[in-house]
């Protein structure tokens, strides 16, 4: 493997997370030496606005000498010779991402991106674009290491394990790291001591234990004690924004009816599905806060590097997003044994559950890829049910892809447990096909 002067490509250049990839690989050029950065993306003029960002950023740090940087839609150009391939792409932009949350929604479902119906009609339209990208991938740079973080992500990675179960492929999500980092924050501790147990699926999991190596013991029944009593406050990157406020607020009812497990945010949506469709908006859904927010900051950026606008410039914090992925690159560059939340085939790393499930787990990050660890403990009957349930509709929907079945779709449809039954899983499904013409298969 190169070690040196490395390529890096981001496929979804133009996504307003490139920003603070750039600025995590900036910030890590001791470790991880690259000389050329290509941004990749499908739409020439979000990737041109971010070409201005990134070369703006290079040339504040006065790196322009040493990192070339290119955006372009050509896949050949994109990923020949490369060595790192970041895959961070939204299928449908953001204007379909408020579909996924609006048509659900306006049956009384969950409307979210990833959880409920929603991140089954982005998983259905992102399989193929993600598969796609291998492609080019094995044909272009097949030594390369793709780290994948494309939604929605257990999807995505069933979809990839049955085509190309050989490729050299990380899927991870931050979601852990910004769970612990806000927990941290909260009620001062440093995450860096930790050493956490977690399992589940990719947004659907739970944390066993946390030991802190600066105390020496399990700190998880002070955490869920503090998370009962005093609640988790939104940590500074995610300040001032509603959503993550209130899914904060939302972990301390978890823990006060579960209290044997801090839980992942994105389960209140499964558990509390009536609760969450209350406090959503049909008319201004959390796509249409992204477009406001972060689109649009993006968006002022590029254009105050286009008329040479001075002063501070760069407007984006998305806390450790782009440090983590980053940081699994160096991990296998320098063969350094990272531990992460990764999301991996089971293969008895939870040993009551089926080995062919696709599970978010600690692993150890090096060389030669990765090595889940074995959790050694079976899981309790509450989490493997709702797992077993989630996992068999997830794997419903990847062979309806496959097979270009509708009648595998609705039955992952009605499995799903944000739908209460299968009249309105079928009606929620024929609106999706309708709205998704073009981006999914056509069912039969
Ligand atoms: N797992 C995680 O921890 C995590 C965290 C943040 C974002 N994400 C995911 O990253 C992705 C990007 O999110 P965003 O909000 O920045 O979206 P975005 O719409 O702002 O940007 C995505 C970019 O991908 C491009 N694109 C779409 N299809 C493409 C294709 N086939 N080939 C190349 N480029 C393509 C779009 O043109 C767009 O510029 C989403 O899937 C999101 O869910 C994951
Ligand atoms: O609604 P969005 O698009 O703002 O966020 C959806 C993503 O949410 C998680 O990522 C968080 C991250 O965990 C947090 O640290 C901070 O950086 O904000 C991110 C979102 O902006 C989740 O893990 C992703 O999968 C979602 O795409
Ligand atoms: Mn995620």
């Amino acid at each position: 493997m190169k070690l040196k002067d490395l390529k890096v490509v981001i496929v979804g250049g133009g996504s307003s997370y490139t920003p603070g990839i750039v600025q995590a690989l900036i910030a890590s050029r001791d470790r991880f030496d690259f000389s050329e950065l290509i941004l990749y993306d499908i739409d020439n003029q979000r990737n041109d606005d971010m070409l201005l960002i990134v070369e703006y950023q290079i040339g504040k740090e006065g790196l322009e000498h040493c990192i070339t940087v290119n955006a372009t839609s050509d896949p050949k150009i994109a990923f020949t010779q490369a060595d790192f391939i970041f895959s961070q792409i939204r299928v449908g932009g953001l204007k379909m991402r408020e579909q996924d949350e609006k048509i659900p929604l306006k049956h009384g479902l969950v409307g979210q991106e990833t959880c409920g119906l929603g991140g089954f009609s982005y998983g259905l339209r992102t399989i193929k674009e993600i598969l796609n990208i291998v492609e080019y991938v094995q044909i272009y740079a097949p030594e390369a290491w793709i780290l994948n973080y494309t939604n929605p992500e257990t999807i995505v990675s069933e979809a990839v394990r049955r085509a190309f179960p050989r490729i050299k492929m990380i899927n991870a999500c931050d979601m852990t790291i910004s769970i612990e980092e806000t927990i941290a924050r909260n009620y001062g501790y440093d995450r860096k001591n930790w050493i956490p147990v977690y399992y589940g699926l990719n947004h659907f999991g739970w944390y066993k234990s946390i030991y802190d190596k600066s105390l020496d013991r399990d700190i998880m029944p002070e955490i869920l004690e503090r998370l009962k009593n005093e609640g988790l406050k939104v940590a500074s990157f995610n300040e001032g924004d509603t959503t993550w406020q209130e899914a904060w607020e939302m972990m301390a009812k978890i823990v006060t009816n579960f209290p044997d497990a801090v839980p992942n945010n994105y389960l209140e949506y499964y558990l509390y599905s009536e609760e969450t469709v209350e406090k959503m908006d049909l008319n201004y859904t959390r796509a249409n806060m992204v477009m406001d927010s972060r689109e649009r900051r993006t968006k002022i950026m590029a254009e105050k590097i286009r008329n040479h606008v001075g002063g501070n410039i760069l407007d984006f914090n998305f806390g450790e997003h782009g440090q983590y992925i980053v940081d699994m690159a160096v991990s296998i560059l320098n063969d350094d044994h990272g531990r992460y939340m990764l999301i991996v085939e089971n293969k008895g790393a939870i040993p009551n559950l089926r080995d062919d499930a696709m599970v978010e787990v600690p692993s150890y990050v090096g060389r030669t890829g990765v090595e889940p660890i074995s959790l050694r403990f079976e899981i309790d009957d509450f989490h493997k049910g709702l797992m077993e349930a989630q996992n068999a509709a997830e794997k419903l929907l990847v062979d309806a892809y496959f097979e270009e079945s509708y009648d595998k779709a609705l039955k992952a449809f009605t499995l799903n447990q944000t739908v209460p039954n299968a009249n309105v899983a079928k009606k929620v499904l024929d609106e999706f096909i309708v709205a998704n013409e073009g981006y999914w298969p056509k069912l039969k």
